[in-house]
């Protein structure tokens, strides 16, 4: 009997609908050559849960995702539903909800150059030569999820009288979950070339200086074998610009490693390349790093290659399809070889017969499986 896998898609906003349908006809195109079905239930999540139900993330959308095998997503958010308002629903609720309830405290953000696009980044080729570094982004702490307020101060507490409004965010982590990042991290590690690098600001925030005695016990107790090296994330941000190549496994908290991956994802060319995993103890999502695109939505411009590698990436972490994964991995580096690109990773020496839309890059890649 074929096997067959349950996939919540969750489309979203923006270029989300016009990419994850990319997404979807690779993965049928690679589980027919596999063997193995995909069948689908599409549910809401972000600014269209909004108009439809009034939420970011309906109680069905979490007990579709919660019943499937795996979770597809492809981004939220648009200006639509930006509001600076509190009390008004915003579309990144949906998303930072679905990886709470689901439990998805790892993040993994790979960052490799496909060879035929070192022209496109905006680094020198032999700055990105041989760039392959994963960012192991802790995914449910910190400050996208600590105590938040917003009011007005009458007396000017701690000013001197000077009233108005005041604003904070909490940036908290606990013992275990900096432990289990510590975990993941190692292990990426072991399975690549042995080294990390853990990301903070320990010489300001006291969570930072938790994180690194943290992480240091873990690696001394459990992983002396792996390299590891600490490094103020200020400086990363530097350095991952001046040697991109020297980093293996990247670990940091959740807002940093939020900002070092848009940032890691130009090295690489685009932030449409950059695909991710979004994994906890149960049902894992898969999603592209970047967000909804308002700008290329509606144009069927978008580049639908980190959707795609996200696949690569199920395939993988969910499935163990280890020869699907590669596959999927091996066709989008064959279109690339023979130049096709999407607006975001052409050069200059890209003739005009080689730029393709996002469906058409998807036909490309699925004519390879
Ligand atoms: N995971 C998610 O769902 C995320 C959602 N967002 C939301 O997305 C909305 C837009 O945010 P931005 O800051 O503009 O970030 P963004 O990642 O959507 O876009 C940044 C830039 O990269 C380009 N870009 C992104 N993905 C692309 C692709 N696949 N192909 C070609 N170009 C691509 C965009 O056109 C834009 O110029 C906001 O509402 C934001 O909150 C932002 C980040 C992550
Ligand atoms: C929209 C945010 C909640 C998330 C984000 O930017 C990301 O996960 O990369
Ligand atoms: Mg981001």
């Amino acid at each position: 009997m074929t096997q067959t896998y349950h996939i919540c898609l969750l489309p979203g906003d923006g270029i989300g609908p016009e990419i994850i349908a990319e997404g979807v006809k690779v993965l049928n195109a690679v589980g027919a050559k596999h063997g193995v079905a995909f069948s689908y239930t599409e549910a809401l999540i972000g600014g269209c849960a909004i108009d439809a139900a009034g939420t970011a993330l309906p109680d069905e959308t979490l007990r579709v995702a919660e019943a499937s095998d795996a979770v597809l997503l492809a981004a939220v958010g648009g200006p639509k539903w930006d509001t600076t308002d509190p009390e008004k629903p915003r579309p990144e609720q949906g998303l930072l909800g679905i990886r709470k309830a689901l439990g998805l405290y790892t993040n993994l953000r790979p960052v490799q150059i496909f060879g035929a696009l070192a022209g496109a980044s905006t680094l020198k080729p032999e700055i990105v030569d041989g760039v392959d570094l994963m960012i192991v982004r802790e995914l449910t702490g910190g400050l996208y999820f600590g105590r938040r307020e917003r009011f007005y101060d009458e007396e000017g507490c701690g000013t001197g009288g000077v009233a108005g409004q005041r604003a904070y965010d909490t940036l908290e982590y606990r013992e275990y979950e900096v432990e289990r990042i510590a975990r993941q991290a190692y292990q990426a590690a072991r399975k690549r070339r042995n080294k990390v690098t853990s990301v903070d600001k320990a010489n300001v925030l006291e969570t930072s200086r938790m994180w690194r005695e943290i992480v240091h016990r873990i690696h001394d107790e459990e992983y002396p074998d792996v390299e590891l090296e600490d490094l103020l994330v200020d400086n990363t941000a530097m350095q991952l610009i001046n040697r991109p190549a020297d980093f293996d496994v990247v670990v940091t908290e959740n807002m940093f490693g939020d900002i070092l991956s848009d940032e890691a994802a130009q090295i690489t060319g685009s932030l449409g390349m950059l695909a991710s995993a979004s994994l906890g103890d149960g049902v894992a999502l898969y999603e592209p790093s970047h967000g909804s695109a308002p700008d290329i939505a509606g144009c069927g411009i978008a580049n639908p290659l980190a959707q795609i590698l996200s696949v690569e990436m199920m395939l993988r972490y969910s499935f163990d399809m280890q020869g699907a994964a590669d596959d999927v991995r091996r066709a989008v580096t064959a279109v690339l070889d023979e130049g096709w690109r999407t607006g975001d990773i052409k050069d200059s020496d890209t003739p005009a017969d080689k730029l393709v839309g996002t469906e058409q890059m998807g036909d490309l890649v699925a004519a390879k499986l």
